[in-house]
Parts: C-alpha cells; sequence; structure tokens
C-alpha cells in the first residue's frame, strides 16, 4: 500500500493496529503520522517504530490518506470536529470507538467524509484480533479492502452491518475480558488441586486456545467437540453436571445481554 496513515491516539488498540500494519509490510514506517497529545509517547513511539511524530492531531489529517481516531470515545466526537476542515477531500477516517455511531461521525466530520466504523479486540496486540468493519455509504470498495487488509494483519477481520454492532461488542469486542475471568477461574481450581499458579495459568490458557482451534479449524459444533472431551461416566461429565447445574450458559447469554445493552446506551448518547 502506498498510502499515507495516520493515528490521532495511539494506546493499546493504537498500537495493536500500528504494530500490525509493520509487522505485515503492508506500510512502511514512513509512511505512518502518529499523534498523541503528550510529546514523550509520541517520542516513544517514534523510537520504537520509527514512524513519523505529528506536532497535532490537524497536521495528521492534513498529511495522510486514511486516518485512525484511536482516542477513547467520550472524546471522540470533540477530537473529531475540532479537525473536520483540516482533512482532505478524499482521505478515509477509520474510528475504532466503541458506541460511537456512523452518523455521529459523520456530524463531527461532515456528511461529505467516507468513514469506516471497527470494533477491534485487545488479542490483536497478539496477532489473533477480531475486527469488524463497517463503511458509510461513501467509502468504496477499495477504501473497504484496503482497511479489510489492515485489520487482517494482525486477525481476522469481516465487513458487518451497523445494526449488528451490539452483539460484535458482546461476542468479540469485550469478551477477552470474559474469557480471561474463565482463564483465571480454571487456574484458581488447579492452584486448589495443588498445582503451582504460573503453570496453572499456562494449562488453562493452552486448553482455551487449543480449544477455539478446534472450534474454528475443524468446523465441528462445539457441543459435538465437547461430547468428544466427554467419556462416559468420565471425568468430564461430572463438571459439564456442575456447569450446567449452576448456570454457566445463562450467566454467559445474561452477562453478554448487560454488555450488549450498554453497548446501546452508548451509541445513543
Ligand atoms: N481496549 C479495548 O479492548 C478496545 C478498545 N476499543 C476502542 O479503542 C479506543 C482506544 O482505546 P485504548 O487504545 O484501549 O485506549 P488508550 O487509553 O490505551 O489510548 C488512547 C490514546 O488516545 C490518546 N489521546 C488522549 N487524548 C487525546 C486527544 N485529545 N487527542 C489525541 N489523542 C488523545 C492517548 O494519549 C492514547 O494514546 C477507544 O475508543 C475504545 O472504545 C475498541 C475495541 C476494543
Ligand atoms: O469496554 C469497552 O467499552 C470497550 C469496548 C470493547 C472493549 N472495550
Amino acid at each position: 500500500m502506498e498510502k499515507k496513515i495516520g493515528f490521532i491516539g495511539c494506546g493499546n488498540m493504537g498500537k495493536a493496529i500500528l504494530g500490525g500494519l509493520l509487522a505485515s509490510g503492508q506500510a512502511r514506517a514512513d509512511q505512518i503520522w502518529v499523534y498523541t497529545p503528550t510529546p514523550e509517547n509520541v517520542a516513544e513511539l517514534q523510537e520504537e517504530y520509527g514512524i513519523n511524530g505529528a506536532g497535532s492531531a490537524q497536521e495528521v489529517a492534513q498529511t495522510a490518506d486514511i486516518v485512525f481516531s484511536a482516542v477513547k470515545p467520550n472524546i471522540t466526537v470533540k477530537v473529531l470536529s475540532d479537525i473536520a476542515s483540516s482533512f482532505n477531500k478524499e482521505s478515509l477516517v477509520v474510528s475504532i470507538a466503541a458506541g460511537v455511531t456512523l452518523d455521529q461521525l459523520a456530524t463531527a466530520l461532515g456528511h461529505d467524509r467516507k468513514i469506516i466504523r471497527t470494533m477491534p479486540n485487545t488479542p490483536s496486540l497478539v496477532q489473533a484480533g477480531m475486527t469488524s468493519i463497517t463503511p458509510n455509504a461513501l467509502a468504496t470498495a477499495d477504501d473497504i479492502d484496503a482497511v479489510l487488509a489492515i485489520f487482517r494483519s494482525f486477525g481476522e477481520a469481516e465487513v458487518v452491518a451497523e445494526y449488528l454492532i451490539h452483539p460484535v461488542v458482546g461476542v468479540s469486542g469485550s469478551a477477552p475480558a470474559y474469557v480471561f475471568m474463565f482463564i483465571e477461574a480454571m487456574a484458581d481450581a488447579a492452584v486448589l488441586g495443588g498445582m503451582p499458579r504460573a503453570q496453572a495459568y499456562k494449562f488453562a490458557a493452552q486448553a482455551v486456545m487449543g480449544s477455539a482451534k478446534m472450534v474454528l479449524e475443524t468446523g465441528k459444533h462445539p457441543g459435538e467437540l465437547k461430547d468428544m472431551v466427554c467419556s462416559p461416566a468420565g471425568t468430564t461429565i461430572e463438571a459439564v453436571r456442575v456447569l450446567e447445574e449452576r448456570g454457566l450458559r445463562s450467566a454467559v447469554i445474561e452477562a453478554m445481554q448487560a454488555c450488549m445493552a450498554k453497548s446501546e446506551k452508548l451509541s445513543k448518547g
């Protein structure tokens, strides 16, 4: 890709995208401009990645063809509306903010602006992210392909209609938190059984990763994969019985309902 790419804000998620772009060779460091309000942060990013530091968000907007807005949701609209007039006519703005709709972004940036709303997740930091991509009507097929390629450089990415954004937040954006809780709980139980803690985290995390890989790679129904583990009168079915008794599925579904409801509330401002 020969386009210039900009970042306004570059914390956890910004760095995941920046790192993915560079590691995959999709962009060279000299094609990338980054602004954050703390000059020391910019200097650190320049040192670590060799990218260009920008002195202001305006400079990023004026320079880049694709601009990632990677600031917190509560300041996204303000940050973008302050610099709306600095973008080039053909620039594409990509937002990663949870709960900020395409309509709110267009109100901040102008209704003639090409915009793509995305929802990545933190496993992007280890090249195993999952990102939804929702373009507005002005974004071209080339814009969508370019942004899909960027997010696919550190995981998977799919185009998703905006009305599905709340389930995306529930099943992907926020989901790593619940999986980490599950890993922590499994490790606690292993420690209870006498296993050293570090070893317990390794076993629990590898079990989760391997199970996820089986779902993705075998194409088998998760229930069938569960049945493959449950020997008749064996150990696993005992655990499954207790998980059912304690309402694991219902707890997960209700937790995600709360997550999706909050996502919907945030979108309404
Ligand atoms: N952390 C997560 O799991 C996910 C986060 N997101 C979204 O990513 C966005 C960023 O989140 P994180 O990277 O976790 O936050 P972060 O706090 O790590 O990074 C925010 C960045 O914005 C910069 N910043 C603060 N004020 C600024 C301003 N006025 N102008 C320009 N830059 C400014 C900060 O210096 C920092 O570099 C949020 O909108 C969030 O909704 C999306 C999916 C998952
Ligand atoms: O909790 C949040 O608001 C963000 C959105 C997705 C993951 N973290």
